[in-house]
């Protein structure tokens, strides 16, 4: 295994993730499938870790956004059904017969444009857009066109159907009834039942009528242990645990005297003589410069960082004057202490999905096992 000289590490629980795919199975009503969604290295968690954590607890399916994201879960898992729930160009059509990977379907003419040379069956499922105004048919006749155009087709095989919901996460749930009755009508309108209908994301199965799991649902924000909205994180029907933190250690420990000053713009002076870290994260490693300010823990206490934010570094206020090397906790628990994400994505004005994502490829993910 790689090995990191400095000490900045994304740690990933992956006894959370398998408890909360194993409380949602609790949850769901039987024979509901689990599609863990480890689309963008699942949520910045580590796809093929987190896959193989998933499927253990129960998950019998994977949902990415990329051909590039199926084939490298491909690469480890030769068997497990993936769907693209994004775009795929007609060229990606023979790898993905190839590779036995579940395709989202939604154009006529994109049928039109298949290669002809491609006999190897690809299974697709039709994306329906009830209202999320992203990709998807969006009437009744497109719908029919559509099946007619897959069954006409000499290697596309009709394995299922979905919408995609904007509003599941919020109380008011009129946009959400909406988005559900048209997609009813739209399955009531084919002429057969594909094996595989699924609508849920986390905000749905955990908070919506019990009859939307239908065959499947599609589990993303929290497998990792976040809640999609406040509304939501009110009403979880089961407790989820957070499985992403983020730690480093103190490099560097100085005294500052009274005036002197800290980082890019020299824009932190101290009032009073005080001691300072430094410690080895920066922008550069997703701790965006708007994060400046926000606390970390350091032997279970709350300290600001302090100055600007650089690209490798940054500077933390220190209680006392720590040794070189004791840990520093930006995402995370330390003792009562807890910095959570959701901590980071109000600072940030943003959603929680959003932080694991933007800490980049340079943090490694250690995977904690127990
Ligand atoms: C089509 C589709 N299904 C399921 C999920 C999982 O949703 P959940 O994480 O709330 O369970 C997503 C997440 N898509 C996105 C999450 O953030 N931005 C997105 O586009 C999605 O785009």
């Amino acid at each position: 295994t790689l090995q990191h000289y400095r000490p900045t590490r994304a740690l990933i629980n992956l006894e959370a993730i398998k408890e909360n795919v194993r409380q949602l199975k609790k949850f769901l009503q039987p024979n509901v499938h689990i599609v863990a969604v480890v689309k963008a290295n699942a949520y910045g968690h580590g796809d093929i870790q987190v896959t193989e954590a998933a499927i253990e607890a129960g998950a019998t399916m994977l949902a990415v956004a990329t051909p590039d994201e199926a084939l490298h879960i491909r690469d480890f898992f030769p068997d497990i059904e993936i769907l693209i729930l994004g775009y795929t160009p007609v060229s990606f059509a023979k790898v993905a017969a190839e590779k036995n990977i579940t395709l989202s379907v939604y154009s006529s003419d994109w049928i039109t444009r298949l290669p002809t040379d491609v006999i190897q069956p690809i299974k697709v499922h039709i994306k329906v857009d009830s209202g999320m105004g992203r990709i998807g048919v969006t009437s009744i006749d497109e719908l029919l066109d559509l099946y007619q155009s897959i069954e006409k087709s000499n290697c596309l095989i009709l394995d299922g159907i979905f919408t995609h919901f904007a509003t599941a996460d919020e109380e008011d749930d009129s946009y959400f009834t909406k988005q559900v009755d048209k997609f009813k009508k739209f399955i009531d309108a084919l002429p057969t039942k594909p094996r595989i209908v699924h609508v849920a994301n986390t905000a749905t199965m955990l908070t919506k009528d019990s009859t939307l799991q239908f065959d499947a649902v599609r589990f993303g924000i929290s497998m990792y242990g976040l809640a999609p909205s406040p509304y939501v994180k009110n009403r979880l029907p089961f407790p989820i645990k957070e499985a992403f933190s983020l730690e480093t250690e103190l490099v560097a420990v100085k005294l500052l005297h009274k005036g002197e000053s800290v980082g890019y713009g020299a824009t932190f002076t101290a009032e009073e003589s005080m001691y300072v870290g430094t410690i080895p994260i920066g922008y550069a490693d997703g701790l965006i410069r708007r994060l400046g300010g926000q606390e970390v823990l350091i032997d279970g206490k709350r300290v600001p960082i302090i100055g600007r934010i650089c690209m490798d570094q940054c500077m933390i206020a220190l209680p006392t004057a720590y040794n070189i090397g004791e840990k520093v906790t930006l995402l995370g628990l330390q003792n009562k202490e807890e910095i959570a994400i959701d901590e980071w994505a109000t600072k940030l004005e943003t959603i929680n999905y959003e932080i694991p994502c933007i800490i980049t490829a340079r943090v490694p993910r250690i995977y904690l096992k127990k």
